[in-house]
């Protein structure tokens, strides 16, 4: 049966990265989908400001929503401390299957747990199925149709406290206009745009910050 681009990708990185470096990982995802196959990992310019905000907020318990290859999930991984932990949503059970087997190449899998199923239906589970209490940090990279409502859904099961930090891809491509809309008319949340470029091409997108201030 012919190799999806998704298992094309990870064995390009079972081959060329460093076993147990997560930024050789993240380095050689880039390398191979921006000189052979584009493929929508959040990428090396739309990282780096990924990676400045989460400096910045040193979180300890992270939501991911939308793993695809885990690009991002290693990304974030790589500078998270010992005892942080990354819990991941992924839809698509091929996708989930590829990412596992990337994190644990990445040698981060004991802070990164693949959660598979609708983000609907996970998000009321957290507490008490995942031992949440609340989330310091939400990286929106799903359905862009998703971002408003599963926002609302994290708002009503009490999973963000004042400071918790959004983090929207693709606001501009392919687009979240609700999410934008809603989130930058509400006052409960403080919003920075951060213009960049869909990754790996030259086409504008950016990433929206909105931080929870209750
Ligand atoms: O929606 C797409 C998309 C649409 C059409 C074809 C390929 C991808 C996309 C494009 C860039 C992204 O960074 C991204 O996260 C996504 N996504 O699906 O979540
Ligand atoms: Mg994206």
């Amino acid at each position: 049966m012919a190799q999806s681009k998704e298992e094309r990708i990870l064995n390009f990185v079972l081959q060329n990265a460093v076993r147990g470096d997560p930024q050789s990982v993240v380095d050689t995802i880039d390398k191979y989908c921006s000189q052979k196959e584009w493929a929508m990992n959040v990428g090396d310019e739309k990282g780096l400001i990924l990676d400045k905000i989460l400096e910045e907020t040193k979180p300890s318990v992270l939501l991911e929503l939308g793993t695809y290859c885990g690009y991002s999930a290693v990304r974030t991984a790589r500078l998270l401390k010992p005892s942080a932990r990354l819990l991941t949503i992924e839809f698509n059970p091929a996708f989930a299957a590829i990412a596992r087997q990337m994190i644990e190449f990445a040698g981060v899998q004991d802070k990164v747990k693949i959660l598979e199923g609708p983000s609907e239906t996970i998000i009321p589970q957290l507490k008490k199925k995942h031992e949440v209490d609340t989330l310091d940090f939400v990286f929106l990279d799903h359905w862009k149709d998703r971002y408003l409502p599963d926002t609302i859904l994290l708002l009503d099961h009490g999973l963000l406290r004042k400071g918790s930090v959004i983090l929207a891809d693709n606001v501009i491509c392919p687009g979240a206009p609700e999410f934008i809309k809603y989130i930058r008319n509400n006052n409960s949340f403080e919003c920075t745009n951060y213009p960049s470029h869909v990754e790996y091409m030259k086409v504008k997108d950016a990433m929206e910050k909105a931080v929870f201030v209750g």
